[in-house]
C-alpha cells in the first residue's frame, strides 16, 4: 500500500477466498461454500477469482468445531513453521497446507482477501470481525457493507489486543475479514441468518469490484467496538461453573453494561454483578464454543476510527 495527498492506494484485490467451515459445526459458512463450490455464479465479480474452500473437512465430516485443536487459533508462525508431518495435531497440518494455498501470511504472494464464515449461537446479530485498526481497505469495505445493509444492523468488532488476539486462518491473507452471524446453534441451519451471511458476503464482494474498477472511496469514519477483555464465568476450585449468564444478560449482545448491573445468576440463587469501571458495550454472551475456553463473553468499548480515502494503485 502506499499513499499520498491522504488517499491510500492498493493494488487491485484480484485474489479472494471465501472460508467454510473453519468451525465444523458452524452451519452458514459450509452450507453456502458447498453451494458455491457446485455454482459459482453468484460470488463472480469481473477482475475477481472468488474461491470457496472448506478449510477443515475433517471437523465438518463429524459436524464438530475441530478434531485435535481450534484451526481458528492454529496460525501461529511456531505451527506454521513446525517440522513433524503427520505426528503434528490435524488441524496444525492443515493450517500449513492452507498457508501454502492461500499465504504464505505476511508475503506478497498471498491473497489480497480471506472471508472467514463463522456463526455463534450469541445474539450478535450481523457482525464483521476486524483485525487491525490501520486496514483502510478492510474499513473502507466494512464502512461499504454497513451502509448497504442499512437499516438492518452490522456491527464491527474489532479484535486488536496485544494479549487477546488470535491467530485466525484468515490471517493468511491481506486483508482478513471475519463474518460472525448468530444466533444459531451448532450444526443447524437457520435460514434467516444463512441469508444474513449470503447478504453480507454479496455486499462485500461488490465493494471489491467497485475498487477493482478504480472507484475512489472518499474518506469516512466507520464506528467499531474494540475487544476489552473476556470474562470467565464463576467456577468452584475444581474449575467447574458455579453460575449462569444472568437473563438480564443473555441475549443482550452490544447492548450496554453497566458498572453494578446483573451479570450471573449463582445456581443457588445469587446475583453476581458487573464491577467494571465504566460502561462496556458486551457481546459473545454465553457463546456455546467459549465454555472451554473460559468465556462467557467479552467487553468492548465504542471507538470510531477514520478510514482514509483509498483507491486502486
Ligand atoms: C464462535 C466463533 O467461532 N467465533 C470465531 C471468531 C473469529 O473468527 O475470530 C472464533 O472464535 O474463532
Ligand atoms: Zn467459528
Amino acid at each position: 500500500m502506499s499513499s499520498y495527498n491522504n488517499t491510500a492506494r492498493f493494488s487491485e484485490a484480484r485474489r479472494v477466498a471465501i472460508f467454510g467451515g473453519t468451525h465444523g459445526n458452524e452451519m452458514s459458512g459450509v452450507t453456502l461454500v458447498n453451494l458455491w463450490t457446485k455454482n459459482g455464479t453468484e460470488i463472480q465479480r469481473k477482475g475477481v477469482e472468488a474461491v470457496p474452500f472448506i478449510t477443515n473437512p475433517k471437523a465438518v465430516e463429524k459436524c464438530t468445531r475441530y478434531v485435535d485443536t481450534d484451526l481458528n487459533r492454529a496460525f501461529t508462525p511456531e505451527n506454521l513453521s513446525a517440522p513433524g508431518g503427520n505426528d503434528l495435531p490435524y488441524e496444525v497440518l492443515r493450517a500449513q497446507e492452507i498457508n501454502r494455498i492461500f499465504g504464505p501470511k505476511g508475503s506478497p504472494e498471498a491473497y489480497d482477501v480471506i472471508f472467514d464464515l463463522h456463526n455463534t449461537t450469541s445474539n450478535m446479530g450481523c457482525t464483521l470481525i476486524l483485525e487491525s485498526s490501520k486496514d483502510h481497505f478492510n474499513l473502507q469495505m466494512m464502512n461499504y457493507i454497513k451502509k448497504a445493509m442499512a437499516p438492518a444492523s452490522c456491527l464491527v468488532l474489532m479484535n486488536e489486543h496485544p494479549l487477546l488476539k488470535y491467530s485466525t486462518s484468515r490471517s493468511v491473507a491481506k486483508h482478513p475479514v471475519g463474518l460472525e452471524v448468530g444466533p444459531q446453534p451448532q450444526g443447524v441451519l437457520r435460514s434467516n441468518i444463512f441469508e444474513a451471511m449470503r447478504v453480507i458476503l454479496k455486499h462485500a464482494l461488490d465493494f471489491i469490484e467497485l475498487f477493482n474498477e478504480g472507484v475512489e472511496f472518499p474518506p469516512c469514519t466507520v464506528e467499531v467496538f474494540r475487544v476489552l477483555e473476556w470474562i470467565d464465568y464463576p467456577r468452584d476450585a475444581n474449575g467447574n461453573i458455579i453460575a449462569m449468564v444472568h437473563p438480564n444478560l443473555q441475549d443482550c449482545d452490544w447492548e450496554p453494561l453497566n458498572p453494578g448491573d446483573p451479570m450471573f445468576h449463582t445456581f443457588d440463587g445469587k446475583t453476581i454483578h458487573y464491577q467494571g469501571s465504566g460502561t462496556v458495550y458486551p457481546t459473545f454472551i454465553n457463546e456455546a464454543a467459549y465454555y472451554e475456553k473460559q468465556q462467557a463473553f467479552i467487553t468492548t468499548r465504542r471507538e470510531t476510527l477514520v478510514a482514509s480515502a483509498i483507491i486502486k494503485a
